[in-house]
């Protein structure tokens, strides 16, 4: 299961990905926005992460204008590694060394084609371990001090 969150910014492109995953036989919980009306992305993105963080959904994919302000909320949710891309290594590596768990694309940045280029390889990139679990440890435990 994969949550799905925007705000206004991110609400078309969303919707791009969202019919993509339909495509693919994606299952998805949608957070909303449910339309295009000007909102605030912290109020989408915490309850898509808190999914995230309880195992309802395995990875959120999220959507502002750019990309970045959903991603700073979503990196308060303790658990969460919000990763903001608009290239395709970006999304790739931040699975295989940071074990991102959501990924969050500017509505403003980048087009549909692209976005469904990233979420599909964040989707089916698996994390590497090794040195980088060491590392992610201690991300963890930053959120603890
Ligand atoms: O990209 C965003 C946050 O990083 C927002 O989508 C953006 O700030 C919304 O701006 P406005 O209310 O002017 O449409």
């Amino acid at each position: 299961m994969i949550a799905l969150a925007a705000d206004h910014g991110g609400f078309s492109l969303k919707e791009e990905v969202r019919a993509w995953l339909d495509e693919q036989g994606i299952a998805y919980r949608d957070f909303g926005s449910y339309d295009g009306a000007s909102c605030d992305y912290p109020d989408m993105a915490a309850p898509a992460c808190e999914a995230v963080v309880s195992g309802e959904c395995e990875r959120a994919l999220l959507f502002c204008g750019t990309g970045i302000g959903i991603s700073i909320a979503a990196n308060k949710v303790p658990g969460i590694r919000a990763a903001c891309c608009s290239d395709y290594f970006s999304a790739k590596f931040t699975r295989m060394h940071n074990d991102a768990n959501a990924l969050c694309m500017g509505g403003r940045v980048i087009g549909p084609g692209l976005a469904i280029e990233l979420a599909d390889v964040f989707l089916h990139t698996e994390f590497e371990g090794g040195r980088h679990q060491r590392r992610i440890d201690k991300i963890s435990a930053l959120e603890s001090r």
